[in-house]
């Protein structure tokens, strides 16, 4: 069955024959239909893109009951839309691009995972969304293939979730707003290497809610493959982030090689394993070494012990913020540009005795997702990203939001979530 979709920011809408989906999960209409069906709230979806797609077909169609339905549903649609000619399949909305759907290939690893035994759940056992998810096996994306440090994030956050890997961090994004997964689970800073920049302009652009954050301590590998030896090594591939996280131990390991980056860390193992490449290592983890098959030349190479990457989980909604435990609260705003407004700003909270444990600045680009964007475009203007020590439900930070409005021509709550306290 082909079928394609366009997404606006609010809407789904199909248009033919091919899927919006990552390169490296492919689905089937199938499948997507089956999401949808165990979700009550995609009716109003079914609704929107049922009537989107062609007036005539409106009051034809309901929400499918049974899986049959459905693709007999998703049939007459490709039917009518090919007589329209291919529908609105030219209107592609902030620079998505179609994929050819694939025949479903299961992406869980949940099996694997719990026979690897990954460390201990966390717990997010504070507000209902939360709640109505622990235990379920809802679809959590993340950026990589199986064995990155990202679905090893995605597993300890929600622990009998199942993971859909994701080519970009820009698809995971899409994948929750499609409805394609419940949660995103993507990383924003490492303790050695600083902020994932990408993803602060993705939560900028994206309409997704931070409704946790989960630590995830990263102990890298050197892998190459079995019979290959240190001195065999002319290049070393990974994730930017891992390259950087190694730079000081690649050279005392005296390697003459050179360093490439790729999509991620996992990626660069299956790389070498399906070329069978002999001079390159990658950096990726000891489950990526097991998964792809590859030899362990070194094992913990990151330049400190202490190697942490902090990642967010995404969804549609945000969770009720609560003060039952601590909380952390993300923000982003732009400032008036006035002398002094980026320090009245931080003042606010200072002055309530509230924390700030992240601040990041990013060029302003163009008009943010939600909010009333009121950026007076010039060269080297910024966003500044905040993450402070308190729920929304707390009166300081509300007193603190209050005032940082008075200074601030743009400001977004990108999500109130509770802390994760591991050590
Ligand atoms: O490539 C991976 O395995 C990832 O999960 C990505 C990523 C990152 O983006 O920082 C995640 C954790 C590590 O810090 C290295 C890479």
């Amino acid at each position: 069955m082909e079928l394609k979709y366009l997404t606006s920011s609010s809407s789904i809408v199909f248009t033919g024959r091919a899927l919006l989906l990552p390169k490296c999960c492919v689905y089937n209409a199938e499948r997507l239909v089956r999401a949808s069906l165990s979700n009550g709230h995609v009716l109003h979806e079914w609704k929107t893109l049922c009537a989107t797609i062609n007036g005539q077909v409106e009051s034809q169609v309901t929400k499918p009951k049974s899986l049959k339905e459905a693709v007999d549903l998703i049939s007459r649609l490709n039917k009518v839309d090919q007589g329209n000619g291919g529908g609105d399949a030219d209107k592609v909305v902030d620079g998505l691009s179609f994929l050819q759907v694939g025949n479903l290939v299961p992406s869980t690893q949940r099996s694997e995972l719990a026979a690897l035994n990954l460390p201990r759940p966390l717990s997010i056992s504070c507000g209902q969304v939360s709640d109505t998810l622990r235990g379920t096996s809802i679809r959590v994306a993340y950026q990589g293939v199986p064995g990155a440090y990202s679905e090893a994030a995605a597993a300890k956050a929600y622990p009998n979730c199942e993971t859909v890997p994701c080519d970009q961090f820009e698809v995971a994004f899409q994948s929750v707003e499609l409805w394609i997964a419940e949660r995103a689970v993507l990383p924003v800073e490492n303790s050695l290497g600083g902020s994932i920049h990408r993803n602060y302009d993705l939560l900028l652009r994206h309409h997704l809610h931070i409704v946790g954050e989960v630590q995830l301590p990263v102990k890298h590998c050197l892998l190459a493959l079995p019979g290959v030896r240190l001195s065999d090594i002319r290049r070393v591939i990974s994730h930017p982030q891992a390259l950087s996280q190694c730079e000081n131990t690649l050279t005392r390991l005296g390697l003459q090689a050179a360093r490439e980056a790729v999509d991620d860390t996992a990626g660069a193992a299956q790389f070498i394993a399906e070329n069978g490449i002999r001079d390159t290592a990658a950096i990726a983890s000891s489950r990526a070494a097991q998964i792809y098959g590859m030899n362990v030349l070194a094992e913990g190479i990151q330049d400190d012990c202490n190697n942490v990457t902090r990642f967010v989980m995404l969804a549609r909604e945000p969770i009720i913020p609560k003060l039952d435990r601590p909380f952390k609260t993300s923000i982003v705003f732009a400032t008036e540009g006035t002398t002094g407004s980026l320090f009245k700003v931080l003042s606010a909270f200072a002055f309530r005795n509230i924390n700030l444990t992240k601040i990041e600045s990013r060029p302003q680009r163009r008009k943010a997702a939600g909010g009333v964007c009121n950026i007076k475009k010039r060269c080297f203007e910024y966003l500044y990203y905040i993450d402070f020590e308190a729920s929304m439900a707390d009166q300081r930070a509300q007193n603190a939001m209050r005032e940082v409005q008075e200074f601030t021509s743009f400001l977004r709550v990108l999500g109130s979530y509770p802390m994760d306290m591991a050590p």
